[in-house]
C-alpha cells in the first residue's frame, strides 16, 4: 500500500471525496472498510495464536507512539480489531491511511 507523501505534515484534515477515491481502494482491497455512522476505517486481524497477535500489537504500538497517532483496538487471544480515525479533524485523515499502511506491512510479516 503506497504511503501518501504528505503523510504527517501540518494539521490533519478530513480527506476529501477525491482523496478518498484515490486512497481507499488499496486499503479496501486488503480488508479495511469504512464504518457506518462514523468517519473511520476498520479491519479485523486473525493470527495463529496470542503471541503473534501481541507481537503485532507491540510493533504497531511503537510506531503509533512515534507517529503520535494511535489505534483504537480490541484484542482477544488471536484476534485484533482496529479502528482508525483522527480526533483533531473528527474523521478520516491521511494519518489514518499512513498508519493503516504501516499496519498492513507488519501484519504481512506476522502471518
Ligand atoms: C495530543 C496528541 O498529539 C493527540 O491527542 C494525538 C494523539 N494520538 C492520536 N491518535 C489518533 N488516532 N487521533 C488523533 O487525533 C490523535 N491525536
Amino acid at each position: 500500500i503506497p504511503i501518501p507523501a504528505s503523510g504527517f505534515a501540518g494539521k490533519a484534515h478530513r480527506l476529501s471525496a477525491e482523496e478518498r477515491d484515490q486512497l481507499l481502494p488499496n486499503l479496501r482491497a486488503v480488508g479495511w472498510n469504512e464504518l457506518e455512522g462514523r468517519d473511520a476505517i476498520f479491519k479485523q486481524f486473525h493470527f495463529k495464536d496470542f503471541n503473534r497477535a501481541f507481537g503485532f500489537m507491540t510493533r504497531v504500538a511503537l510506531q503509533a507512539e512515534k507517529l503520535d497517532h494511535h489505534p483504537e483496538w480490541f484484542n482477544v487471544y488471536n484476534k485484533v480489531h482496529i479502528t482508525l480515525s483522527t480526533h483533531e479533524c473528527a474523521g478520516l485523515s491521511e494519518r489514518d491511511i499512513n498508519l493503516a499502511s504501516f499496519i498492513e506491512q507488519v501484519a504481512v510479516s506476522m502471518t
